[in-house]
Formats: structure tokens, C-alpha cells, sequence
């Protein structure tokens, strides 16, 4: 069962709003609204998707006022300005980190974007960091028992709403338009020892694994790239180096354009004949085998922090 309450704007929090139930004649899903206004005449509305008609909660003390709706009735929302600076309290008090959609408007207003949140205030904050000219004012509705269906449903009805006012789909919602799509944190990209095969570097090649290892706090010398490890070993030393959040220099050495030479030199320089290898602080902690010991025994942390 769908319920979802329309946020309005003259509140900073949604414990502040007051809630009422629409149900339909037919039983369908019952949609419950807050409203901050103050007694009108009792209410009967009717939408077209889903068809339903409003009535105040039989607990409220207060009439509802159709205002403050929140699937079929995106125009009748007054957008709230969105906090500057963008801070994470600032937006936990003004906006609910509850499931639900909402439409952010640019600030002429245009309406660049309608999204679905499974925290809204979380959301919108993350937008106006990424995009803050286009995140000037929203709309937000939280939707109750949030199911996926719910969700849908309730962004599908703003999106209609919208289009057939207007006659488009805000830009950001449009096919392509990665705008609005948080992106995946970017990986650092792997360090090469030479510029490429075609500069003769005159340093020799221990000199440079020397340098790197001593200048960089973690390095893992891998078989593949960090983003694509190209061997079982290597992938699963790079998986416990992310879980631990620690900052760390991959190298590849199969990479015979940047870093020729480097697999049989390196294991000179290490003394040790397989990979991957791991070094902290320029000394080798070990392979795959040493570093997953050490991670199910939770020594990794304190390795790190030396
Ligand atoms: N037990 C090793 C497993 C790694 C391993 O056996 N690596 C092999 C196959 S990827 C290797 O690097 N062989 C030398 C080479 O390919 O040059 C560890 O703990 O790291
Ligand atoms: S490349 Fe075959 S086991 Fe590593």
C-alpha cells in the first residue's frame, strides 16, 4: 500500500508537517498528505492518476487545504530554496532524509530535474554540490511504505504532470543526459616508471623502483591495472586495499610500454619472485597470501597508520 506526503515548503523539517489520508472510493492505495495550512472547507478532490479524492484524517484537528498535495499536484507545491552554503545540517533540517521524489528547479525556475530518493535530503544535497546553478529551488514529496512500485509511481505522476503541462521532459531527465547521475568516484590512474619506450631514461631501473617505493607511503605492484587487474593474486589485493579506504600507487608490470623491464627487475630489487607485491613505506610487506593474512587478522589498519 502507497502513502506519500507531500512536503511543503513553509516547514524546515518534515516532523513539523501535519498528515492526512486521501483514500479512494475504490480502495485503492490510500496517499497521505501533510499539509502546514490551517482550516478550509473540507476537501474533495479528484485526480486523474490514480483516481483518488481527499478527505482531512479523522484524527487531524485541522482541515486540509489542498496545497501542499504531492503526486498529481507538483504545480501546486511552492518550491523551497535550497540552503548556500550546501552543508550536510543545513540540508538535514530543511529537507526530510526520507525515500521519496522530488523536482529541482534552476533559478528562473525551469524545472531541470524530477528524481527519486531513498533519502531525499542526502540526494539533493549531493546535486547542488555537483550542479549548483541548476539547483536553485525544489519540490519534494516523501512517499510512505516506499516500495518500488510506490516510488515509481509517484516520480511517473510528477513526470506527467509536467509533460503534459509543458509539453517535454525536463532536460535532465531526458535519454543521454548524465547530469543529475551521481557519477562513480573516478580510480586514480596507475603510475608509470617512463614516459614510453621510445625515452631512453639514463636512470637506472632499480633507482626508479627505489624512488617510487620510498616516495609513495603505499605501493602495490600489481599484473594489470588497478581498474582492471588482470590475475586472481592482484585483484584481490587491490579489493583490500580499497576496503581499507587507504590511499595507495598501483604500478603494472606487464605494462612493457611504461614500465619495461620492471617484472624481472623488481624481483631483484625485492628479493621476492612473485606478484603482487605490496611495499609501505619502502619496505616489502609481502604478496597476496600476506596481505589477506593480515587483513582477516585485522592487522591492516595499524600498518597503514605507521
Ligand atoms: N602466493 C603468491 C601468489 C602470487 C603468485 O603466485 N604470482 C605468480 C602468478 S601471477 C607470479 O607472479 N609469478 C611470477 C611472474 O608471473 O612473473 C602471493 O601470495 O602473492
Ligand atoms: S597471471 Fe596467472 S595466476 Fe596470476
Amino acid at each position: 500500500m502507497a502513502a506519500i506526503n507531500g512536503v511543503s515548503p513553509l516547514f524546515t523539517s518534515s516532523s513539523s508537517l501535519r498528515r492526512f489520508s486521501v483514500r479512494s472510493p475504490q480502495n485503492t492505495p490510500t496517499i497521505s498528505l501533510y499539509s502546514p495550512f490551517t482550516p478550509s472547507p473540507s476537501p474533495s478532490l479528484s485526480f486523474s492518476f490514480p483516481s483518488i479524492s481527499l478527505r482531512p484524517h479523522p484524527s487531524a484537528k485541522t482541515r486540509f487545504l489542498v496545497i501542499a498535495s504531492a503526486i498529481n499536484n507538483l504545480s501546486q507545491i511552492e518550491p523551497v530554496p535550497v540552503p548556500v552554503p550546501a552543508t550536510p545540517e543545513e540540508f538535514a533540517a530543511k529537507f526530510p532524509s526520507d525515500a521519496g521524489v522530488y523536482a529541482v528547479f534552476d533559478q528562473n525556475e525551469d524545472l531541470q530535474f524530477i528524481g527519486i530518493s531513498r533519502n531525499i535530503a542526502g540526494s539533493l544535497l549531493t546535486h547542488k554540490q555537483s550542479v549548483p546553478d541548476l539547483c536553485c529551488s525544489v519540490k519534494v514529496g516523501v512517499v510512505n511504505e516506499p516500495d518500488r512500485t510506490a516510488l515509481t509511481q509517484a516520480w511517473k505522476s510528477w513526470m506527467e504532470e509536467h509533460i503534459q503541462a509543458t509539453g517535454k521532459v525536463p532536460p535532465g531527465n531526458e535519454t543521454g543526459n548524465t547530469t543529475w547521475v551521481r557519477q562513480p568516484p573516478k580510480k586514480k590512474a596507475d603510475l608509470r616508471l617512463t614516459p614510453g619506450r621510445h625515452v631512453q631514461l639514463t636512470i637506472p631501473l632499480e633507482e626508479l623502483i627505489d624512488n617510487l617505493v620510498k616516495q609513495n607511503k603505499v605501493v602495490a605492484f600489481i599484473k594489470g591495472s588497478r581498474s582492471a587487474p588482470m590475475c586472481g593474486f592482484s585483484q584481490r589485493v587491490i579489493a583490500i586495499l580499497e576496503s581499507q579506504g587507504v590511499d595507495y600507487e598501483s604500478v603494472d608490470v606487464l605494462d612493457e610500454e611504461h614500465n619495461c623491464g620492471l617484472r624481472e627487475t623488481l624481483k631483484q630489487y625485492s628479493n621476492w619472485p612473485t606478484f603482487p607485491q605490496i611495499f609501505v613505506n619502502g619496505e616489502l610487506v609481502g604478496g597476496c597470501d600476506i596481505l589477506s593474512s593480515m587483513y582477516e587478522k585485522g592487522e591492516l589498519a595499524g600498518l597503514f597508520k605507521q
